[in-house]
């Protein structure tokens, strides 16, 4: 079988004939050029399996380069290098098509993986057959995250770049890292995940950097930390912004060196991980208010994505309704009147409550079908309807004002004050004030 072709265009000469004897040794046909209309001139010669190059050239750039190549050859597979002050630049490559990228200094480890996985399927018989695409199956990828399948797939073939996830409690911001990661060329690698504010402070570094026996007292034997266990695969940092700010200058340093030194240990160890954050707080908030470090901040979002609440996702609704009966295995079916209650609900909890309350009806329905009056109360009277959204343009005041005149007349003022989460007491004290006492 002949070996892959490869072609590298770097204006610098010293890291082009490095990046040519590495991959050389590696067994490919490598040719290279200083210039990008010299890299054209060569692909107009002959067709690249894969083209690596700086985006940053004298005269022509590497994405320019990229648009006219890709006009004559569409399965060449791009590889940008940039340095890190311009990732910019490298997101503007990955959008015009280019597989993923790669920071300079290059890292000879982190250039053989990757031309390796890039090239894995396509070297010699380079086939026009469809990639499996991870996000088929899931729910609202057709629906109410359309908007994002595009950049899903994208942020999946670029194993390496890390990823803030933006969304409320329960939108599945761990759902989609996963997906993330099984659809990546890390697939076959470990996913590993620590939630940053339910950790016990102390913890965290060791649970993250892991520790050596003797580092702390009961540090009674050696123990592997969650960076090293995913080594090769996806570390999701759930609730990011909750993490201490000593934590988060050792994480940029992990992020910055690439490398793990456990607790009490003297030797570092080179890791090779893509980072998945989220968060439901607002972290440029968090910047300007001294609890996050903007450097991380930086490091860690490379690109942001926002799942949208399931309030504004509506048309999901029926679909996770069915999946979530399907897996109860119960046979049991969600009635029309039902089904209309579950769609006008705001869903504070979203996708996650939505869960337990499909779970929870499929339990307690005596009949085949569960209707309307099998769903609990607080949904059934209406509270946190998906009007409620609407109360950002309200005054917090008119807001309860609103509820209150909306559902004295069914609720209790226990319910009533629980609603509007606060007090009874609170409760009177505004009616009162309103000349709305009972
Ligand atoms: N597209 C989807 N299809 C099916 N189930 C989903 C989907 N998205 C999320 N879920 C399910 O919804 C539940 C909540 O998701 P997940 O735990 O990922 O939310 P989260 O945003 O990470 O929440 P939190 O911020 O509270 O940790 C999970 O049980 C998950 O499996």
């Amino acid at each position: 079988m002949m070996s892959p072709t490869i072609l590298i265009v770097e204006d610098e000469d010293t890291l082009r004939q490095s990046l040519q004897r590495v991959l050389r040794r590696e067994g490919y046909q490598v040719d290279s050029a200083a210039t990008a209309e010299e890299g054209l001139a060569l692909c107009r010669a002959t067709r690249y399996h894969l083209i690596i190059s700086d985006i940053n050239l004298p005269g022509m750039d590497g994405i320019e380069m990229l648009a006219r190549i890709r006009a004559m050859d569409a399965d060449a597979i791009f590889i940008i290098t940039t340095a890190y002050g311009a990732l910019d630049s490298a997101i503007g490559a990955l959008r015009a098509g280019a597989y993923d990228y790669l920071l300079k200094p290059v890292k000879h480890d982190a250039l053989r993986r990757l031309v390796r996985t890039a090239l894995a399927g396509t070297a010699d018989n380079r086939s026009d057959a469809p990639t499996p695409d991870g996000f088929d199956g899931m729910i609202g990828i057709d629906g109410g995250l359309r908007h994002m399948a595009a950049e899903l797939r994208m942020v999946a073939r670029s194993a390496s770049s890390n990823l803030l996830l933006l969304g409320e409690t329960g939108t599945g911001k761990g759902f989609l890292a996963r997906a993330i990661h099984a659809a990546s060329a890390r697939a076959t690698k470990p996913f590993m995940a620590i939630n940053c504010g339910a950790v016990p402070e102390h913890l965290i570094e060791s649970e993250m950097f892991g520790h050596v026996k003797g580092a702390f007292t009961g540090a009674v034997s050696d123990k592997t930390g969650l960076f090293v266990a995913a080594d090769g695969g996806t570390l999701f940092l759930d609730e990011i912004g909750d993490m201490p700010l000593a934590m988060q200058v050792k994480l940029l340093k992990v992020l910055e060196d690439g490398e793990v030194r456990p607790l009490g240990g003297t030797r570092g160890r080179k890791v090779d991980i893509r980072v998945i954050s989220a968060t439901n707080k607002d972290l440029t908030q968090a910047i300007a208010a001294g609890t996050f470090r903007q450097d991380l901040y930086y490091r860690i979002n490379l690109f942001t994505m926002s799942i949208p609440p399931l309030r504004d996702r509506r048309e999901d609704i029926p679909a996770l309704v069915a999946h979530y009966l399907a897996r109860h295995e119960s046979g049991k079916t969600m009635s029309a009147e039902a089904l209309a209650k579950l769609q006008a609900h705001g869903w504070p909890g979203n996708i996650r409550e939505l869960q337990n309350v499909v779970e929870r009806c499929a339990l307690i329905s005596q009949g085949e079908e569960i209707e309307e009056s099998d769903l609990p109360t607080a949904l059934r009277a209406g509270m946190n309807p998906i009007d409620a959204q609407d109360r950002g343009a309200l005054s917090i005041e008119a807001y309860t004002k609103k509820v209150i005149l909306e559902h004295q007349d069914r609720l209790s003022e226990t319910e009533l004050a629980k609603m509007l989460g606060i007090t009874r007491k609170t409760l009177w004290e505004k009616r009162r004030k309103w000349g709305l006492l009972r």
